[in-house]
């Protein structure tokens, strides 16, 4: 039994906080992505619940045993915490299979438990290699079999993806995932990418301002955000600013449903992938499209309504219309609605950039122009 219980975790460097009293739990054998803008104090929490940082506060717990808490401090070598770091890391001068069992006893090492790793991680047969005759996602892969060799209950993992190219990170994240699940161990990957974090994790947290702004299924933080900074930061968005009456926004693409009754102002949220296109600009609100950009998948493109205002919508499948086509655009489902508040601003990090987001201003008598993001 290995869930990670972190308590109001306050920890830092110089005379502030970098995390201010932060909770999170991770249920057992599952994989959570500590998701924030660079600077947010990622690095820190997983340096703290490596036992390699001392908290000023708080109390971390695996299971039933306590880590870290006032008076207590168990030291990393004793805490069953697999660590893979951002790149490899690897001990150059040690075989692929040494570095594997490097964290073993004589008797595990010869019991076939490198082997098994190595098959876990899709690597059999690249026992005798060293590590320089590995590729990068390769190294990734023997970083985790280290990691995991030792049967930690917890596994960090920091940014593990970061340096490898994108079709790569793709494959790596599954056969990653796929292997955490099959010891069981939970686990907590550190990423700035959203989504790497919504694909990956079972449980997404939203770190802001060292505390944890949302803790959730990545369906549930990006469909249900827990205000608009982290519906800012967890996708794209076309934003208006609004208020709502009858249970519907006013927003130059019309009046468009949200959960809220009344309310306002505040800020009206609809996903680019709510935008559907219709080559007839008289099926939907008129629109010129400026500019696209195909993704192979889908593309993006970027329309200009009546108003001025500039939108983006998601496109799947084959592309209806081209720069300069005049069409008519519709929105599916609901909207979000976020009421105006001083305490519901963007996650803000040191060198974040949420710091801020152009709005377009929707309803009665609005500003046109700025773009959503
Ligand atoms: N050893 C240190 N001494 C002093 N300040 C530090 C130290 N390490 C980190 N910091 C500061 O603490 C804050 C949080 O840093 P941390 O590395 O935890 O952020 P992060 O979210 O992991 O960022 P990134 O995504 O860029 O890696 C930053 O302002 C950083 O400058």
């Amino acid at each position: 039994m290995s869930q990670l219980t972190v308590r109001g975790l306050v920890a830092g460097y110089g005379p502030e906080p970098v995390l201010r009293g932060l909770d999170l739990a991770v249920p057992q054998g599952e994989l959570a992505a500590v998701l924030g803008p660079s600077g947010c104090g990622k690095t820190t929490l997983l340096r703290v619940l490596a036992g390699l940082h001392p908290p000023w506060e708080g109390r971390v717990a695996l299971g039933e045993t306590v880590l870290s808490a006032p008076g207590a401090h168990v030291p990393p070598e004793r805490r069953g915490i697999g660590l893979v770091p951002q790149e490899g890391a690897l001990f150059p001068h040690l075989s692929v299979a040494a570095n594997v069992g490097f964290g073993l006893s004589r008797p595990q090492r010869r019991g076939g438990r490198v082997d098994e790793l190595l098959e876990l991680v899709g690597l059999a047969g690249f026992g005798a290699r060293m590590p320089a005759q590995l590729s990068g996602g390769q190294q990734q892969r023997v970083a985790l079999a280290r990691a995991l060799a030792p049967r930690p209950g917890l596994v960090l993992m920091d940014e593990p993806f970061s340096s490898l190219d994108a079709s790569l990170r793709e494959e790596l994240r599954a056969d990653v995932r796929a292997a955490l699940h099959a010891t069981g161990a939970t686990a907590l990957l550190v990423t700035h990418d959203q989504e790497e974090a919504l694909g990956v994790a079972d449980l997404v947290a939203v770190l802001r301002d060292g505390v944890v702004a949302q803790l959730g299924p990545p369906q549930q933080v990006y469909a249900e955000p827990a205000d608009l900074g982290v519906a800012l930061f967890v996708g794209e968005a076309v934003v208006f600013e609004g208020s709502v009456l009858g249970g519907a926004a006013s927003t130059p693409l019309g009046r468009l449903p949200v959960a809220a009754r009344d309310g306002g102002p505040g800020t009206v949220l609809v996903r680019p992938e709510q935008l559907s296109l219709d080559p007839d600009p008289r099926r939907g609100v008129p629109a010129t499209v400026t500019d696209v950009f195909f993704h192979g998948h889908d593309a993006t493109v970027l329309l200009r309504l009546g108003g001025g205002h500039q939108v983006r919508s998601r496109v799947q499948g084959p592309l209806p219309v081209g720069r300069g086509a005049e069409v008519g655009v519709t929105v599916s489902g609901p909207a979000l609605f976020f009421p105006t508040s001083p305490a519901a601003g963007p996650p803000v990090c040191p060198q974040g950039h949420l710091g801020g987001v152009e709005r377009n201003q929707g309803g009665l008598g609005g500003r046109s122009g700025a773009v959503s993001r």
